[in-house]
C-alpha cells in the first residue's frame, strides 16, 4: 500500500526528533573520562582479608566440537581481569581441548548431556555471573539445554551476559530475555541486525545507530545492549553511551569473546558496588563501558607490538597492563 505524503512527512518528522533525542544523550570525550571514573569506582580493592571466590566466580556456557577457542578466550579473560574462579560448561567433545589450553579453568563436559540443566543448576548457587554463548554453536539440542540454563539463572536472579550463539537463541525467542534487568547483550554487526529484525520486525536504520540500539533496548524491556563496532554503542533504553577508546584496525576473531568474558566479571563487581558508586548511572551500563574500553585498549597495545599478526591471544596477554592503564591510574 502506498503511503500518503502526510503519513510520510509525519514519519520523517518523528525520525528527526528521535535522532535529536538520542544525539542529545551521546557521550563526549569528557563524558568518556567521567564514565571511566565510574568504572574505577566499582573495582573491588585487593585485600589480604578476602577469601578465594570473593572477587568473582564466573561461568561461561559455550564450547562445542567446532568452537573451543571462543569459550577459552572468554573464561581466561574473566580470570585475567580479576575473577578468582572461572568455569566453562561445554559440550563433551570440547572439554578435553579446553582443559588442554589451560590448567586455570574448571571445565564441565555437560552441555550435550540429557541432564545438562540439572548439572549446571547445581553450580548456580556458587556463581556470580554467567556468560552465555561464546562458541556454543547452533545445534538444537544444545540450544534447548541452554534455554533451560538461562531460565534457571533468571529464577535465581543471576546476572547474564549473552553473546554470539546465545544471541542466536534470543533472536529465536526474545521472550527468554524480555525485561530481565540483569542481562547484557553484546551483539556484533550481524547479531545486532538479526536481533533487531526479530524484535522490531524491520531492518536497522544504518544512519542512526544510536537510535537503533536505544529502540532495541526499549523493545526488550530495558535490557542493556552493547552494539560492537568501530565505535561501541551502549544503551539501557534510557541512556546511550559511546565507547571510542582507541583500538586498532586489526579485526581477528575472538576479540568479542575477550569482551564478553571481561564483562562477566565487571557486571558482578558493578552490581555489588551498586548505584551509589556509579553516581546513579546504571551499574550494568558502567560495567559494559569498562569491558568495551578494556578490550579496545588490549587491541591497541597488542597491535603496537605485533601489527598485522596480532591475534586474540596477544590481546589477552595485554589485559593486565591495559587494566592498569585505564583503571588504576
Ligand atoms: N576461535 C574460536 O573458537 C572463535 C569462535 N567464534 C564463534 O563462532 C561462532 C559464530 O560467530 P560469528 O561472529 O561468526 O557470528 P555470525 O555467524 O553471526 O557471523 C557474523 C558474520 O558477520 C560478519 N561481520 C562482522 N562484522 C561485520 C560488519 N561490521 N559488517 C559486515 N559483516 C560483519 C563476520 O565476517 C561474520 O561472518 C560463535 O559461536 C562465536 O563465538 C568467534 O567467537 C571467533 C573465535
Ligand atoms: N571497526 C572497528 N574499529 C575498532 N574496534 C572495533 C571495530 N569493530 C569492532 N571493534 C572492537 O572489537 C571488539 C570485538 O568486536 P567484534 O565486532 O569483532 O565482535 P565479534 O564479531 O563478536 O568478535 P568474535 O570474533 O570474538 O566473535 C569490540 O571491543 C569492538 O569495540
Ligand atoms: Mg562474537
Amino acid at each position: 500500500m502506498a503511503l500518503s505524503p502526510r503519513c510520510g512527512a509525519i514519519r520523517a518528522c518523528r525520525r528527526v526528533l528521535e535522532r535529536a533525542f538520542s544525539l542529545r544523550k551521546v557521550h563526549s570525550i569528557k563524558d568518556m573520562e567521567n564514565t571511566l571514573q565510574l568504572v574505577r569506582n566499582i573495582i573491588p580493592p585487593l585485600s589480604s582479608t578476602k577469601h578465594k571466590g570473593q572477587d568473582g566466580r564466573i561461568g561461561v556456557v559455550g564450547g562445542c566440537q567446532e568452537y573451543t577457542g571462543a569459550p577459552y578466550f572468554a573464561a581466561i579473560s574473566a580470570l585475567k581481569v580479576g575473577a578468582d574462579l572461572s568455569h566453562v560448561f561445554c559440550a563433551s567433545a570440547a572439554a578435553p581441548v579446553i582443559k588442554a589450553y589451560s590448567p586455570e579453568l574448571i571445565v564441565h563436559p555437560v552441555l550435550d548431556s540429557p541432564s545438562a540443566v540439572d548439572e549446571v543448576e547445581k553450580w548456580l548457587p556458587r556463581l556470580h555471573a554467567l556468560v552465555i554463548g561464546p562458541g556454543l554453536g547452533r545445534d538444537d539440542a544444545l540450544l534447548r539445554n541452554v534455554q533451560g540454563i538461562l531460565e534457571a539463572s533468571k529464577a535465581r536472579d543471576i546476572p547474564v551476559v549473552i553473546d554470539a550463539d546465545g544471541l542466536w537463541l534470543v533472536a529465536q525467542q526474545p521472550a527468554l530475555i524480555q525485561g530481565y534487568q540483569k542481562a547484557v547483550l553484546t551483539p556484533n554487526h550481524m547479531e545486532f541486525s538479526r536481533l533487531y529484525d526479530a524484535v522490531l520486525r524491520g531492518p536497522v536504520d544504518s544512519d542512526d545507530r544510536h537510535g537503533s540500539v536505544l529502540r532495541l533496548s526499549q523493545a526488550l524491556g530495558n535490557v542493556t545492549v552493547v552494539q560492537k563496532g568501530e565505535r561501541d554503542i551502549l544503551s539501557n533504553g534510557q541512556q546511550v553511551l559511546v565507547c571510542s577508546q582507541e583500538g586498532s584496525s586489526r579485526r581477528c576473531g575472538g576479540q568479542g569473546d575477550l569482551l564478553s568474558g571481561s564483562l562477566g566479571v565487571l557486571v558482578h563487581w558493578a552490581l555489588l558496588a551498586g548505584p551509589e558508586k556509579t553516581n546513579g548511572s546504571s551499574p550494568l551500563l558502567v560495567a559494559a563501558f569498562g569491558a568495551c574500553s578494556l578490550t579496545r585498549q588490549c587491541n591497541h597495545q597488542a597491535f603496537q607490538k605485533h601489527g598485522r599478526s596480532t591475534t586474540t591471544s596477544d590481546m589477552i596477554a595485554e589485559v593486565g597492563a591495559a587494566f592498569r592503564k585505564l583503571f588504576e591510574t
